[in-house]
């Protein structure tokens, strides 16, 4: 693929409009593309895209941690991990480079800006497992633009008073105030969206818009067909479904779709006065909150794990994690969310949840991004892998799609997102990749029984998610 004067009128299909989905549909638009069409079963924003959440956590500028992913702040749930190629200075100056591209946006795009809040970070731990991890690992005692928190008062005085009343029971972090914080998350993905539609790119949503298969014809991909057996061809096909990815092609292994539980509880208008601008409060081994949502009042609460999967075999042998969707959380998550507000904000332990679902991404085995051209379909293109940590990203990772489709991605992000299949051969599916909290494993949802769920009533809001 020639790297000099792309074909702006041939044609582009997108599987996905989810958070890369949207943010590849809005580079390939403002590139000058005019015939990009994006395929969805759900009109955006999709209630099973990982991107449709109130609020996701995001960091400026450098990181604080060495290895790729970029840090522990944008990584969330994720807090470590040494990737094979991406330790040390290439690791360090790739996160770099990402970390600056989607700064960047979140500071100066007008369709990411007013989603974005600096609201500061807290990172923390308690366990002697969990500090040796924040402190060694990530240095934070180290990092100038961290100070240090290691008694309940200290925890307390983060925030207004009234808001932070537990007792931090062994809980030690690095508070920084600035330069980190949350973005609104379903509002820059929609923001996205409607920018790319005006920009001209054709979305088809809803029940035409789902994609059962690739269309496959004298060995390349040449577009999709849809669940009512429509053909979309084009020239190149993105396949940017997420979690779901694996549905639609072989990806070797390389993607493990895997849930992280959320709920929500209701807040009075008082209370979002007084809990509004919080820096972000993330205990890498029991959960995190940001402030509640302006829109429905809401407080979002994580608790923190290394995951759950959904196990099958193929009918060819092969072990899948078949993700699903669902408004309800298994009740052992309720449990530690109540756990982690009982020892922040006990006065919110018991409050009942107004809603709560499970949220699927999918993970490479380096938690590397995977943005390719497919090695045996040439007209197809990889936009997957987002392991966590692909949200802070909306602002950019379009970019680096449409340098993929244009064969002009950097050398550097190139070999770090590459298909790359070795790094899966025999693949440790039990591997929590460097998350911590729960179990401290890996967790099934087959092994959660039908009666083990919550049962959260939803109230006549509209349509949710
Ligand atoms: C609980 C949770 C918290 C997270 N917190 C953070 C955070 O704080 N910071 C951060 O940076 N990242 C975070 N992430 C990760 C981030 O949300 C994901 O990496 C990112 O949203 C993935 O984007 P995606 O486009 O690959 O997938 P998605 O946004 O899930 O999009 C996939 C899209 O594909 C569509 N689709 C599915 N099947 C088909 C089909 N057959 N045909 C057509 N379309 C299809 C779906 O409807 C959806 O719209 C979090 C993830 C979870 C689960």
């Amino acid at each position: 693929m020639s790297s000099s004067s792309p074909d702006l009128n041939s044609s582009t299909l997108i599987i996905g409009a989810g958070t890369w989905g949207c943010s590849t549909a809005l580079h390939l638009a403002r590139r000058g593309y005019k015939n990009v069409t994006v395929l969805d079963p759900y009109p955006v924003p999709s209630p099973i895209s990982a991107g449709n959440d109130i609020n996701k956590i995001v960091e400026q500028g450098t990181p604080i941690s060495l290895p790729f992913p970029p840090s522990p702040l944008t990584d969330n749930h994720f807090n470590t991990n040494p990737g094979s190629f991406s330790d040390g200075e290439e690791g360090a100056s790739i996160s770099e480079t990402l970390l600056q591209l989607a700064t960047e946006g979140w500071l100066t795009d007008p369709i990411f800006k007013p989603y974005y809040h600096n609201t500061g970070y807290i990172i923390c731990a308690h366990t002697p497992d969990g500090l040796t991890q924040l402190t060694k690992r990530e240095m934070l005692d180290q990092k100038a633009d961290f100070e240090w928190l290691d008694t309940p008062a200290a925890f307390r005085a983060t925030m207004p008073e009234g808001v932070l009343t537990g007792n931090f029971p062994r809980w030690k972090g690095g508070f920084k105030r600035t330069g980190a914080g949350w973005v609104f998350a379903r509002g820059a993905l929609v923001s996205a969206y409607k920018e790319a539609k005006r920009l001209g790119v054709t979305f088809i949503t809803g029940a035409k818009g789902g994609v059962k298969e690739l269309l496959i014809e004298n060995g390349d991909v040449i577009g999709a067909v849809t669940n009512h057996g429509k053909q979309y061809r084009a020239k190149t096909t993105i396949l940017a479904a997420g979690a779901n990815a694996p549905q639609l092609l072989d990806m070797k292994d390389q993607l493990r779709p895997t849930a992280w539980t959320l709920a929500h509880i209701k807040m009075s208008r008082e209370e979002c006065k007084l809990y509004k601008d919080l820096p972000v409060l993330f205990n890498i081994e029991s959960g995190f909150f940001m402030e509640p949502d302006a829109e429905k009042h809401e407080l979002k609460i994580c608790d923190e794990h290394p995951g759950y999967c959904n196990w099958t075999v193929s009918p060819s042998g092969n072990k899948e994690s078949i993700p699903f969707a669902k408004h309800q959380i298994p009740l052992e998550a309720e449990t530690r969310v109540r756990g982690f507000l009982k020892d922040t904000m006990p006065q919110l332990a018991s409050r009942p949840f107004s809603f709560a679902r499970i949220c699927w991404c999918a993970d490479t085995p380096d938690r590397n991004f995977l943005i390719d051209r497919h090695p045996e379909y040439p007209s197809l293109v990889l936009a997957v892998g987002g392991s966590g940590h692909g949200f802070m990203h909306i602002t950019s990772v379009g970019g680096f799609v449409a340098d993929t489709v244009e064969g002009k991605l950097d050398q550097r992000l190139k070999k770090a997102f590459r298909w790359r299949p070795e790094t899966a051969v025999g693949r440790n599916w039990e591997d929590v990749q460097g998350r911590r909290g729960g179990p401290n494993k890996m967790m099934d949802f087959g092994n959660v029984k039908e009666n083990e769920w919550t049962h959260i009533q939803e109230r006549a809001m509209g349509p949710r998610l």
